[in-house]
C-alpha cells in the first residue's frame, strides 16, 4: 500500500492501470476511518483490481469553519487501519493539490439540495460536487463507493454522474452501526461521554417513525411522533426529522403509496457535535 500526496502521481498510476486493463475502485473519504469506511474499501477490493482510498478533509464542503477546524485528522492510524483491507493507494493530498486555484464553478443540484443537508448546510453539496468531480478525474475509477449513511449525498452524486456523463458505476453500501444502533461516524469521536450515551436515541427515533409508517400512519403523523419522542432527551437538539421519497428526496406528506420507497432522515446536535442518520422504509 502506497501513500500518494500528489495529484500528478495519482494520475500517472491510474493511467498505467488503465493501460494495463486493470479495474479501479475509488473510495472517497475525509479520514478518521472506522468500520463504515473499511467495509467500503473491502467491497471495492473484492470488485476491482486496484483500490484508491482518498483521505481529504475538503474545505469547500464545510459551511461551518469550526466544524472544519475540529474535524479529526488521523492519517497515521488511518493508514494502519487500511493495511490488510485491500487498499492499493491512499491518496492524501494537501489543499493546494486539490485546489491549485480556488474553484469558481458552482453546482446546483436542484430540488435534491433544497432539502435537509442542502438546506441546512448552504454550499455543502457544491463543495461535494466539486471535490468528487476532481477525484473522479484524478482516479478515473470504474466503480466509486459511497455509504448510505449520507443518503442525500448518494442522490447528489448519482445526479452528478448522470449530468456529467462520468463513465463509472456508483455503488452505495449500507450503513454500519455500533452495537447500540448509533451510525458509525468520524464525528462520534468528538462526543462527550454524556452525549455518546444518548446518541443511540437518534436511530431509535427513526425506527419508531418507521414503525408508525408501517402501522399505517401518514408520513406527517409518523414524522411528528418521532419528533415528539425525541423531545424527552434535552441533550438532543433536533435540526430536522424528515420523511421523504427515497429517490427524489421530496418530502412525503400524503398517505404512503405502497410502491414508493421512503427514507427517514434526521440531523441533530449533541453537545456541539452534529450527527446525521437515516433508515429506509418500503
Ligand atoms: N457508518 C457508515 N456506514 C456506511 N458508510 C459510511 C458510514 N460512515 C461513513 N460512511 C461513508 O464513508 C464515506 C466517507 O465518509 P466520511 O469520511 O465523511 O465519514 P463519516 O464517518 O461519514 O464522517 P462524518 O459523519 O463525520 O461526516 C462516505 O461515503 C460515507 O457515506
Ligand atoms: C464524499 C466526500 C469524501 C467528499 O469530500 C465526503 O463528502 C464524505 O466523506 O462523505
Ligand atoms: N460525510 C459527509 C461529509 C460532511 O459531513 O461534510
Amino acid at each position: 500500500m502506497e501513500i500518494l500526496e500528489s495529484a500528478a502521481a495519482l494520475q500517472t498510476r491510474t493511467e498505467t492501470w488503465r493501460q494495463q486493463g486493470r479495474s479501479i475502485g475509488l473510495v472517497p473519504t475525509m479520514g478518521a476511518l472506522h468500520e463504515g469506511h473499511l467495509q467500503l474499501v473491502r467491497r471495492a477490493a473484492a470488485e476491482n483490481d486496484v483500490v484508491v482510498v482518498s483521505i481529504f478533509v475538503n474545505p469547500t464542503q464545510f459551511n461551518n469553519s469550526e466544524d472544519f477546524k475540529l474535524y479529526p485528522r488521523t492519517l497515521e492510524s488511518d493508514a494502519e487501519l487500511l493495511r490488510g483491507t485491500g487498499a492499493t493507494v491512499i491518496f492524501a493530498p494537501a489543499v493546494e493539490q486539490m485546489y491549485p486555484q480556488p474553484a469558481v464553478l458552482r453546482f446546483d443540484f436542484g430540488p435534491l439540495e433544497r432539502v435537509m443537508e442542502g438546506a441546512k448546510r448552504p454550499g455543502h453539496f457544491n463543495g461535494v460536487g466539486i471535490v468528487v468531480s476532481k477525484l473522479f478525474h484524478m482516479a478515473r475509477p470504474h466503480r466509486a463507493y459511497f455509504g448510505q449513511k449520507d443518503w442525500q449525498q448518494v442522490a447528489v452524486v448519482r445526479q452528478l454522474v448522470a449530468d456529467l456523463s462520468f463513465d463509472l458505476e456508483l455503488i452505495s453500501c449500507p450503513t454500519i452501526r455500533e452495537e447500540d444502533g448509533l451510525a458509525m461516524s468520524s464525528r462520534n469521536r468528538r462526543l462527550s461521554p454524556e452525549a455518546r450515551a444518548v446518541a443511540p436515541r437518534l436511530h431509535e427515533a427513526l425506527q419508531l417513525t418507521a414503525e408508525a409508517l408501517r402501522a399505517g400512519a401518514s408520513p406527517g403523523d409518523a414524522q411528528q411522533q418521532g419528533t415528539e419522542w425525541l423531545r424527552q432527551f434535552p441533550e438532543i437538539e433536533l435540526e430536522y426529522l424528515e420523511v421523504a421519497d427515497a429517490r427524489t428526496l421530496e418530502p412525503a406528506w400524503a398517505g404512503p403509496a405502497p410502491e414508493r420507497q421512503l427514507v427517514l432522515c434526521l440531523a441533530a446536535w449533541l453537545g456541539g457535535v452534529r450527527l446525521i442518520d437515516n433508515v429506509l422504509v418500503g
